[in-house]
């Protein structure tokens, strides 16, 4: 493998332990290293049965309960459920901005809970965020807003305005330097954003709903920031939303909170395929048009996961069984710049026919799921 300048960065500046990290990340990422050997890998996020309840006057709020979750190093991991599903308490206990009510929460090797206020603000250090509405601060242009919190840190001026230049440059802001916060748009408030925490060198980077707020064109061009960033940097991203498109477009596994429970966790592409939970299937179905023409029929999704196409298969089923199948549904998607097919198909009602067709399909190396029972 080639050494570029970050692993010549990471050789030269940093304990040996961060190199290895850094040289598994890139190896996982060019395909030398398969996920499995993440087993001999400490996770750079470990969440053991996680608790948080909110006492409140009135009633207490159980906002997470027993949350368990793996994070490593370089991956994209998006965090997805419902509105009060416990997307934003749970990152929250990541940085302890949020403490915990029981379970414990691993950075880096330690665990938050035994951190004293020192050492905890010294473990936040690594970790970076990213919110909705960009907390700028409006009275200070945008290369003073990425220059703040360096100085804060005791950078001198001179060498936080070059540093702060440096990540403009990254985001591609660097012409707008000296405008403030009120003279851009969403997008490049949000870069700002992303160059304000880049610049402290975080391992780590949560994003609670940073694209909820922008238009589709902008959220997609965040996404690919976001996807470089993760990429150049070997810089780990958790992200929350409640939107599948936004999880599709750049993670690398996701885990679905459903009422305060992990409801599924895995690859995106595990969880795209074969959808287990209720949650799951919801977000994973909630684009399709004809779901009440679903209901109480025999459907099924097949999902094409490798480079070829629906139609000859289906063609030539119906050709074989000599019986026609009603298509409900039929998309391709883009995950993480993969594309995948995915269709709906009405069977015959004939028990025995249907079947076989499934079995068919499956010969045909299709990923094949019953819908029937699940589609609200
Ligand atoms: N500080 C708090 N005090 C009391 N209850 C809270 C507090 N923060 C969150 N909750 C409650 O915990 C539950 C989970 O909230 P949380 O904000 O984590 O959900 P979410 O999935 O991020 O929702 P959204 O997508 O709407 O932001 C909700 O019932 C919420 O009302």
């Amino acid at each position: 493998m080639i050494y570029g300048a970050e692993q010549e960065f990471y050789l030269a500046s940093a304990p040996f332990l961060r190199y290895t990290q850094t040289y598994l990340w890139n190896a996982q990422q060019s395909g030398i290293m398969g996920r499995g050997m993440e087993e001999h890998m400490e996770p750079i996020i470990k969440i053991e049965h996680l608790e948080k309840e909110f006492k409140l006057k009135e009633m207490d709020v159980h906002a997470l309960r027993d949350v368990s979750l793996d994070i490593y190093k370089g991956d994209i991991y998006g965090i997805i459920g419902m509105s009060g599903a416990g997307k934003s308490t749970l990152v929250r206990c990541l940085n302890f901005l949020e403490r915990p009510t029981a379970g414990t929460v691993t950075v880096n090797g330690k665990d938050l809970a035994k951190l004293s206020e020192k050492e905890l603000r010294e473990a936040r250090k690594d970790i970076g965020m990213i919110f909705q509405h960009f907390n700028l601060l409006m009275q200070r242009s945008v290369i003073d807003n990425v220059c703040f919190p360096l100085e804060i840190a005791g950078m001198s001026r001179a060498q936080a305005r070059k540093k702060a230049m440096e990540y403009l440059e990254i985001v591609g802001l660097a012409e707008k330097a000296k405008a403030y916060p009120v003279q851009l748009s969403g997008g490049q408030k949000q870069r700002v954003a992303i160059a304000r925490v880049l610049a402290s060198d975080p391992k780590i980077l949560l994003c609670d709903e940073a694209t909820s707020a922008l238009d589709p064109q902008t959220t997609k061009s965040i996404l690919q920031l976001l996807k470089e960033i993760n990429q150049k940097y070997g810089i780990t991203i958790v992200v929350i939303t409640h939107e599948m498109a936004v999880v599709q477009e750049i993670c690398t596994h996701v885990a679905i909170i459903d009422q305060g429970n992990l409801a599924e966790h895995g690859t995106v592409e595990e969880i795209f395929l074969a959808p287990k939970s209720r949650e799951a299937k919801r977000l994973i179905y909630q684009g399709y048009e004809k779901v009440a023409e679903m209901k109480g029929k025999r459907c099924v999704r097949i999902v094409f996961s490798e480079n070829s196409s629906f139609e000859p298969v289906i063609g030539n089923m119906v050709l074989a069984f000599k019986s026609p199948v009603n298509i409900l549904y039929a998309n391709t998607r883009d995950l993480d710049g993969v594309a995948k097919g995915e269709m709906v198909l009405q069977l015959p009602e004939d028990e025995e026919l249907g079947r076989k067709m499934i079995a068919y399909l499956k010969s045909a190396r299709l990923t094949v799921e019953e819908l029937e029972g699940y589609v609200d």
